[in-house]
């Protein structure tokens, strides 16, 4: 669907050059709903205009559809452009026109007839819920409603990919679950392709199946959200991993452990995949000669797949744990000794 090969872009502002993207390797398939995430700065923004050719590549190529956007006719180009939709973390709604007129825009600029027109924004207004402000203006609506009037925008001229640009960073976190519900029916319903950038890890826990990580222009790590958070290698993934993932020791543990107030051993296990249904520790407590308390623990779910983390103290002696650790070693748990 969207292929970035070797894609770098930089911008020249009196003599300076900003690299602003560099060495973009990006394949996103039909149907994925494909974050990027990166701190402020990352590149983000200039990877999202590069799709819907808002931006041209300095060196290298961007294909939508196998189309490189950039080596097509204007008309050719807005051809293409209509097949790409866009939504904004402030929504860009025209103040003067009311709801319905909004959403009417891209049509009329279409020209198509009024009759095709008010039956594509009535469809479109059904499906995000809003009928009864058709006639509201942007001012009277909350966030939440506003974004739904732009996801409405969006759909009313058929796209087969919807562009997200931080679609929920103005927004509070209950409504951030409604928006991005609302968008995972867009993708289910409609079969539309989703390319959504954004700061919060939330979003990409929620809704994505793909996952770019990107710093300095660069994309640091890329795969299944799982996977990329799962067990992630770069210092900056491990960050955002660690806003949903609070799988570090408590320091309560280690201020217990350097008082000396346990009387066994403490482990931290960490379950991924398949291990996490498992009776593992119901197994070490039946079969081995070990008492075992549960410290602290958490199991999160990304994208249906379980993990989580146990901090765990083992009384009994040495020749025993070892027993144990090398059964949970087998079972694919990882543990490590917390000293
Ligand atoms: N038109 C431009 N001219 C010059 N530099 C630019 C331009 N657009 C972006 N940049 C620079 O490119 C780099 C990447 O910016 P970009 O907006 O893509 O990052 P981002 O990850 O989207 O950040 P944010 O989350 O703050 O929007 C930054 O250093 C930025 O200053």
């Amino acid at each position: 669907m969207i292929e970035f090969n070797d894609v770098t872009k930089v911008f020249t502002n009196k003599k300076q050059q900003v690299m602003a993207l560099q060495n973009i390797d990006l394949h996103i398939q039909q149907g994925d709903i494909f974050g990027v995430i990166g701190y402020s700065g990352a590149g983000k923004s200039t990877l999202l205009r590069l799709v819907n050719a808002l931006e041209i590549p300095t060196t290298g190529e961007v294909l939508v559809q196998g189309k490189n956007l950039a080596r097509l006719s204007k008309k050719e180009l807005r051809q293409e452009q209509k097949k790409i939709g866009m939504i904004f973390q402030h929504f860009n709604l025209l103040q003067s026109r009311n709801v319905y007129e909004n959403i009417a825009l891209p049509l009329e600029l279409e020209q198509q007839s009024k009759v095709d027109i008010d039956r594509k924004v009535k469809e479109a207004l059904a499906f995000v819920n809003l009928t009864d402000k058709a006639q509201h203006f942007p001012e009277q609506l909350s966030g939440g409603q506003k974004q739904r009037v732009g996801i409405a925008r969006a759909l009313v001229t058929n796209p087969e990919l919807l562009l997200c640009d931080e679609a929920t960073s103005a927004l509070d976190p209950q409504t951030t679950i409604a928006i991005l519900q609302l968008l995972k029916r867009v993708n289910k319903v409609f079969g539309i392709t989703i390319l959504l950038i954004t700061h919060e890890m939330e979003v990409i826990k929620e809704i994505c199946n793909r996952v770019a990580v990107m710093e300095e222009g660069a994309i640091i790590e890329t795969g299944q959200v799982f996977d990329v958070f799962a067990q992630p290698k770069k210092a900056t993934t491990k960050q955002f991993a660690q806003m949903i993932v609070r799988d570090d020791v408590p320091v309560v543990i280690h201020e217990l452990l350097s008082a000396n107030r346990y009387q066994g051993r403490v482990f931290h296990f960490k379950f991924l995949g398949d291990s996490t249904g498992k009776p593992i520790i119901s197994h070490i407590a039946k079969h081995y000669e070990v008492d075992l308390t549960i410290l602290f623990g958490n199991i999160m779910e990304i994208q249906s797949t379980f993990f989580g983390h146990l901090m765990v103290e083992i009384i009994g002696d040495d020749v025993e744990i070892a027993k144990v650790l090398q059964f949970a070693e087998q079972s694919q748990v990882n543990i490590q000794e917390v000293s």
